[in-house]
């Protein structure tokens, strides 16, 4: 197993992080040859590929409009890709029914930059909502309210991201970083396969960007779950990650493992 010792920055007083690579060589996501548009002359993807492998941490890194949204998007198919093709897990999904994608996906809990909270819910109601992923429809939703199971389980995820004590707190009144939180409860709430986060902690400031971010990687690798972000911030995707991937105009640049990196191997890919 790989070990890597990564210095971060950015807050007052820096930490270095000691990380096992617990990596496996099976694939959770292998997307070949995607390519999106958006409007006839606006090409954003120019048939990327790239895997991510079980219990492994994935940072995509580029400058602004490289792609990267563009392509976590296109590879859950949160958007229909123009073409190529994504496995997710066990089964080609490019071409499969909506229907059965959103079972597939239902492995995967999604954290965004913006958290995308309900606002006028408690925390807690909020974090039940992740189970709507797996059980849909009205037997999702009246389970929400009926099950005391359920209800434990996701104060249980909230005690996780240190937030107990704000379970009965609305989500409009909670801070950035706490919000992040409630997200990421939200998404193990889903008990997912991986999780797929797009700058989950671009909004945040320098610590609370660190502290989520090292929830994230405390909770991935105690639970074995695989991870795929976005960033801006080299020095956390070099920390958090067992692998870089480099996009640049639509196209991979780098695709390394991060114990092989340094921060200035990442720089050169802004701009
Ligand atoms: N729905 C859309 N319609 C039109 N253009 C879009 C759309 N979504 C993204 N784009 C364009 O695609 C390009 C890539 O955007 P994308 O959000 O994938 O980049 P990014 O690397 O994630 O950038 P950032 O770091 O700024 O978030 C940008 O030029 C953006 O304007």
């Amino acid at each position: 197993m790989a070990q890597a010792q990564v210095q971060v920055s950015g807050v007052e007083a820096p930490v270095t992080i000691s990380r096992t690579s617990a990596a496996e060589s099976v694939r959770e996501l292998s997307v070949s040859g995607l390519v999106k548009s958006f409007g006839k002359d606006k090409g954003i993807l120019h048939g990327i590929s790239f895997s991510v492998h079980r219990r492994e941490s994935v940072a995509l890194i580029g400058s602004n409009g490289a792609g990267k949204s563009t392509a976590l998007r296109c590879a859950l198919r949160l958007i229909e890709p123009d073409d190529g093709s994504v496995h997710l897990f066990d089964d080609e999904i490019t071409s499969m029914q909506l229907s059965r994608l959103r079972k597939v996906r239902a492995d995967v809990g999604f954290v965004f930059q913006k958290h995308n909270l309900v606002p006028r819910i408690s925390a807690l109601s909020n974090v039940l909502h992740g189970n709507l992923g797996r059980v849909g429809g009205m037997r999702g939703w009246s389970q929400l309210f009926a099950s005391t199971a359920l209800r434990e389980r996701a104060m249980s995820c909230l005690d996780r991201v240190g937030l107990a004590d704000q379970a009965m707190k609305r989500a409009d009144q909670l801070s950035g970083g706490q919000s992040q939180r409630v997200a990421i409860a939200r998404a193990l709430m889903q008990e997912p396969r991986m999780i797929v986060a797009d700058e989950p902690v671009a909004s945040l400031d320098p610590i609370a960007g660190q502290e989520v971010m090292e929830l994230f990687h405390q909770l991935t690798q105690e639970k074995g779950i695989t991870l795929l972000f976005t960033s801006h911030n080299v020095e956390q995707a070099l920390a958090y990650s067992d692998r870089v991937i480099a996009i640049r105009r639509g196209t991979i640049v780098l695709d390394a493992a991060s114990n092989t990196l340094s921060l200035s191997d990442l720089s050169k890919h802004y701009g």
